[in-house]
């Protein structure tokens, strides 16, 4: 069933409301992330007016860790060596009631990414953030044939198992795609923003989860809501960017240049997130 205007306005305020809170507090956002994603990872956050710092060193930790606002730990180019770190500042992150995200990049396409990721689920993050592969890999905990980073299925494939990995979790998963879906294991909804062009830049997953974890640092009571309004916020972003865009390369600037210059008027225009059964 459709919402009404009165919801869908609910929803376009809110989402005003976070990212004007965002760009009024600039909340530190520690990534912990892959090599490919820290570029665009950064400049996201800072179009959106929060602060970046990729710190993963496992001694920096300690000091580091309490300051900051939110952690995203994303294992795209994960090696033995840096899962320490990612497991310390989770652990450091919940002790201290931080709120975390996690994008368990490939979670499916080896044992090894897949252990680690589960190791990560079990240090509960706040939010877990993943294409349709990814959380259907995550939630029946098997490695399988993949496109590696890419997704081999709609998000709308992912529902049943985005609301029991949710329910078995306790974490609020999001599952990115033509539509966003968001849940928490009993409600679900779905962030109807972006273009299909954003598949084709790199890091453009990554950098919607660090955006994810910057709205949730912003109003860690309300991670559900925070994470449907970054999604459909970084959609619209995407959205205006393509009508000046060429290709992906032009998108990618352009979508950084959208992000930073929305305003109230188009933010309550076009967040479109409904209730989905
Ligand atoms: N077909 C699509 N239509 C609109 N937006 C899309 C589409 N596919 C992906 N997106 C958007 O692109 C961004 C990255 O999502 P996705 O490609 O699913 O992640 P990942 O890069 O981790 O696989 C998200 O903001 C998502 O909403
Ligand atoms: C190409 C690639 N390889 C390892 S991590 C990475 C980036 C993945 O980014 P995204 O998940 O946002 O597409
Ligand atoms: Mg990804």
């Amino acid at each position: 069933m459709e919402d009404s205007p009165e919801e869908s306005r609910g929803w376009g305020a809110q989402a005003w409301a976070q990212l004007s809170a965002v760009r009024q507090r600039s909340p530190l956002i520690q990534c912990i992330t892959n090599f490919v994603s820290m570029d665009l990872m950064a400049n996201t956050l800072l179009s959106a007016g929060a602060s970046p710092a990729m710190v993963h060193s496992l001694h920096e930790i300690p000091d580091f860790t309490p300051n900051v606002q939110a952690l995203c730990v994303n294992v795209g180019t994960l090696t033995d060596d840096w899962l320490p770190a990612m497991k310390s500042a989770a652990e450091l992150a919940v002790r201290l009631g931080k709120p975390w995200v996690l994008d368990p990049v490939a979670a499916g396409a080896s044992g090894f990414r897949l252990r680690a990721c589960l190791e990560l689920v079990g240090l509960r993050p706040s939010v877990i953030r993943g294409n349709g592969s990814e959380i259907i890999a995550l939630s029946k905990a098997s490695v399988g044939p993949t496109k590696g980073v890419d997704s081999s299925h709609e998000s709308t494939d992912a529902v049943e198992a985005a609301k029991s990995l949710a329910q078995a979790s306790g974490s609020i998963i999001a599952v990115s795609g033509a539509v966003d879906i968001v849940t928490d294991g009993e409600r679900v909804v779905g962030a109807q923003n972006g273009v299909a062009m954003m598949q084709r830049i790199t890091a453009t997953g990554c950098s919607v989860t660090a955006l994810v974890a910057a709205f949730v640092a912003i109003d860690p009571l309300h991670a559900f809501e925070a994470t449907a309004s970054a999604l459909s916020i970084f959609g619209i972003a995407g959205e205006i960017g393509m009508d000046m865009a060429k290709g992906p390369a032009s998108l990618r600037m352009h979508l950084l240049d959208s992000l930073y210059g929305l305003d109230q008027a188009t933010v309550l225009r076009r967040v479109n997130i409904i209730n989905l059964p």
